[in-house]
């Protein structure tokens, strides 16, 4: 097989990969900070993600996949200041930061099944590793690297000659180009990594510390959490790429400190989803959801498809019809593996192309064209179902999942009667008869040459 290669930000470029350790290798993925429903943007790079791990898996590692999830400490400003994004989410849905975060990371791990990703091995939130972070906090203190203000404990980026080496950040033009208010840190590059609740106002989320009450800056529970269930020196570290002038900057400035090591061998990052231009985010509350998805029949699976059809470090401008073109492909592909008889053996050729692809640094597009190649190929349907099934195990469409689906006696019926009534102009009735196939889970679509029944979409979370 040819051997994977990867872009390492780290070294901005492709690198051979060569795993650390012989018995796994080490994931970990900046999960998400659950103070609302995670958007389709956010989706695409846990998608990224998935297809890494499956791609690792197909080269015969066992992946250790973590992922963490931010439920404390993530500022409205990721320059330290600002109200935590959990309290302000808390205030607006009416509950408690504690509630938001457990109904949040529910539906978040519903988004991630209903798009057919594999389920991390270890799901680790920062509210339940205070301790560790402290500990970090607490050595990082021991080496000097840190400094306390009026409102927490900062670290100090000058005691770090490379720091914001991954984002090819330099510090001095920093400074000199910035205009925004630094409080009481040192530097603009410093950052917080413990906050003191405001002396006047009790915070849901807060605890006691050696520093004072109050509650981790953002940064540190992804180096606490990393070392404790990978090694503090793993393979790959992964996020959006928003992440590399920031949140990751500081977590390598922090292992850096704490453990001597520069955290992951390779740093991955997944490139936004564009919406009307702009990044999809949820905190300007521009943003779609699975669920909004669904809500017009779209299948959870169909926008997996879409992301395959652009590579992960290249931007994915968001279109209705690019959508809608990838439901009609993902439908086609599945009605043809459906109809071949049962796999024999796969094609040793296509297989070595596809593979040649998905090692080229996730090259997706070009494997799901040699997909669609396979597909109108004259090999056998029993070998291209073997194929196939090998392809989807890295790409994870479901194929050999699927089902045409069977409509109900009572649904066929009612479509029925609801055609006849629009023959009759009976619009009222034609009105009651969609209702009523609607509640069965059913939608109906007029067509020229007769109605369709379509099951709704129920896969994503509500
Ligand atoms: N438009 C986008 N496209 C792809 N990935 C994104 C997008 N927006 C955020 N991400 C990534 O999604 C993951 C989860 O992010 P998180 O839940 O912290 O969202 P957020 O940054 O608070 O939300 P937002 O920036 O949308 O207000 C991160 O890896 C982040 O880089
Ligand atoms: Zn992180």
């Amino acid at each position: 097989m040819t051997p994977l290669h990867l872009y390492d930000n780290w070294e901005r470029k492709l690198r051979p990969f060569q795993p650390l350790r012989a018995d796994w290798v080490g994931l970990y993925c900046c999960g998400p900070t659950v103070y609302d429903y995670a958007h389709i943007g956010n989706l695409r790079t846990y998608l990224f993600e998935d297809l890494l791990r499956r791609a690792l898996e197909m080269n015969g590692y066992t992946v250790r996949h973590v992922v963490n999830i931010t439920d404390v400490g993530h500022l409205v400003s990721d320059a330290d200041d600002g109200e935590d994004k959990m309290e302000k989410g808390s205030r607006k849905a009416g509950e408690s930061a504690w509630d938001i975060a457990d109904r949040f990371t529910i539906a978040f791990k519903h988004d991630l099944r209903a798009l057919n990703m594999l389920e991390p091995q270890i799901w680790c939130k920062a509210t339940d590793h205070i301790a560790e972070q402290i500990d970090c906090i607490a050595t990082m203190e021991q080496k000097g690297y840190t400094y306390t203000t009026s409102d927490g404990v900062y670290f100090d980026t000058s005691k770090q000659d490379d720091y914001g080496f991954l984002a090819r950040i330099k510090r001095d033009e920093q400074e000199a180009g910035k205009r925004v208010a630094i409080g009481d840190k040192k530097s603009a590059t410093d950052f917080a990594l413990w906050k003191f609740s405001p002396a006047n106002e009790t915070r849901q989320m807060e605890w006691d510390s050696p520093w004072g009450r109050g509650f981790p800056g953002w940064h540190s529970e992804c180096s606490a959490m990393s070392a404790k269930y990978l090694e503090p020196w793993f393979d790959i570290h992964c996020g959006g790429e928003d992440h590399i002038p920031i949140h990751h900057t500081n977590e390598i400035a922090q292992s850096q400190a704490c453990y001597g090591t520069r955290l992951a061998n390779f740093w991955l990052h997944g490139y936004f989803l564009q919406i009307d231009a702009g990044k999809m985010s949820k905190s300007s509350g521009d943003f779609l959801r699975l669920q909004t998805l669904a809500e017009q029949n779209i299948d959870p699976l169909a926008y997996r498809y879409l992301c395959l059809t652009a590579h992960y470090r290249s931007q994915l401008n968001f279109s209705w019809d690019a959508l809608l073109a990838a439901q009609t492909a993902l439908q086609r592909m599945r009605e043809h593996y459906y109809s071949w008889p049962p796999a024999t053996q796969a094609n040793a050729d296509f297989l070595q192309r596809f593979q040649a692809e998905v090692n080229l640094d996730l090259n997706l597009p070009k494997a799901l064209a040699i997909m669609w190649e396979l597909l109108k190929s004259k090999l056998p349907d029993a070998i291209k179902k073997a194929t196939m099934n090998q392809f989807d195990a890295v790409l994870g469409l479901g194929l050999s999942e699927w089902k045409p689906e069977i409509i109900s006696e009572e649904v066929r019926e009612l479509a029925q009667r609801r055609w006849q009534a629009r023959a009759e102009k009976n619009w009222a009735l034609a009105d009651q008869l969609r209702a009523q196939i609607h509640a069965l889970g059913y939608e109906v679509e007029d067509g020229v040459d007769g109605v369709q029944i379509k099951s709704r979409q129920i896969g994503a979370s509500a």
